[in-house]
């Protein structure tokens, strides 16, 4: 069986004014089975994907879905979390209710990030790092992906050009997305250059290089294929793979981002495809240093050659390889538990031609990559439209 995305909703992603946790969700939800053309009664399940750790006084959010409708009252919540792939990890389980029978499957992803301090922000994201090597790790998961950066920098050279090239991309990207949190060109020349507007925030990577703190929410809506047939649009999974790796990064070699690795050969497999027949992909640009180890680790370029897809423009909208089109977590923004769902979201869109202006043109077959914590939960989903 194979499990189908046939609706679905995406709020604004930034600091939203005025908006709660349980509105973002409430939103979302509504919105996708309208989409879909179905009524709350139709749903057999419901995931929710919320990371929070601290982010909500809330910790018991499943149950804040059926807020959206009356009728949601009685159905099968589950609420479900790894970290900044939590959104990704909602996905899964709606995947496997889907397999496992379940017609409808309303899938989630939600998390407000805004309203919590400054100095707590970076605490609650550690949470998803191995607290006892990088608890104390400055600058919040920036600290940590400084780290790698620096250590990159090492290994391969200085990649600063590269890093302010994808950063640059992606904010323009983002501009002709009407959900994303910052749409603003910087060019490549203020995403290269530290600045009082751009400085360091952990080791060689610049605010530019970093993804931002955000409120927002998505949703879809799965069933089955012999069901999707009949209804409005019908985007079907080709591939969906979960590869979960060693939580402390003195086990890895952490700019190997194997867990990636693994799990793009594990979809491209079940999928019957290569890299080359996709026809863009969304990927987990948390920092600008994670997208450059992705594209080595999904095989756009061999281990310390990164740089030069960034500089070819091999990954631009009109590259050969369209990446982050949606302008990424850099842009769009990123919360946390929102940020899986978002991806599928905007892919599915790109494949019904539904994308506006970032649509991508011809888009046939769209990949995804997925990340919690560094490398740590690795997901990446194939899409391919079937109607
Ligand atoms: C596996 C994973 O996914 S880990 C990722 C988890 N997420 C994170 O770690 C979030 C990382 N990002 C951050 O912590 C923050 O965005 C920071 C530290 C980079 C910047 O935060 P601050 O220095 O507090 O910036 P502040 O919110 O005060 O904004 C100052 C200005 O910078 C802009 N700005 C803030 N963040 C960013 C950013 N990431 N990129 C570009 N511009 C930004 C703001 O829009 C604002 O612009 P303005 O002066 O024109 O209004």
């Amino acid at each position: 069986m194979t499990a189908c995305i046939v609706g679905w909703a995406h709020s604004r992603f930034g600091k939203l004014e005025g908006e709660t946790l349980e509105s973002l969700i409430t939103q979302v939800a509504t919105e996708a089975l309208a989409h879909a053309g179905i009524g709350p009664d139709d749903v057999d399940e419901i995931v929710l994907g919320h990371f929070n750790a601290g982010f909500s006084a809330q910790d018991f959010t499943a149950s804040l879905v059926l807020q959206a409708d009356d009728r949601l009252r009685f159905k099968p919540a589950t609420r479900v979390e790894n970290a900044c792939a939590t959104g990704s990890a909602a996905v899964r389980q709606g995947i496997r209710a889907v397999n496992a029978g379940q017609r409808i499957v309303l899938v989630v992803g939600a998390e407000q990030m805004t309203t919590t301090p400054g100095p707590e922000i970076g605490k609650n994201l550690l949470r998803a790092s191995y607290l006892p090597e990088d608890g104390d790790t400055p600058a919040g998961f920036a600290g940590v992906f400084g780290k790698i950066a620096q250590a990159y920098f090492q290994r391969y050279g200085d990649q600063s050009d590269a890093l302010a090239m994808i950063a640059a991309k992606n904010h323009k990207n983002g501009v002709d997305n009407p959900y994303a949190q910052l749409r603003k060109d910087f060019g490549f020349d203020f995403c290269r250059q530290e600045s009082e507007k751009n400085p360091f925030v952990a080791g060689p990577l610049k605010r530019t290089d970093c993804s931002l703190v955000s409120d927002g929410a998505a949703a879809l809506v799965l069933t089955d294929s012999t069901t999707a047939l009949k209804m409005r649009r019908a985007i079907a999974f080709r591939a969906n793979e979960h590869v979960q790796d060693f939580l402390p990064m003195s086990k890895r070699d952490i700019l190997q981002f194997e867990g990636c690795e693994v799990a793009w050969n594990k979809a491209l497999k079940s999928a019957g495809i290569s890299l080359d027949d996709l026809s863009f992909v969304e990927t987990h640009d948390c920092f600008t240093i994670a997208e450059l180890i992705e594209y080595e680790a999904m095989g756009l370029a061999p281990r310390g050659e990164g740089a030069r897809i960034a500089m070819e423009g091999i990954t631009a909208k009109d590259g050969r390889l369209p990446v982050n089109p949606s302008g990424g977590l850099k842009s769009k923004g990123h919360p946390i538990g929102a940020t899986g769902v978002s991806m599928h979201v905007l892919t599915a869109m790109q494949l019904a031609g539904e994308a506006g202006g970032i649509q991508v043109k011809d888009a046939k077959l769209g990949g995804i990559f997925n990340m919690g914590g560094a490398a740590v939960a690795n997901y990446v989903s194939i899409l391919d439209r079937i109607r």
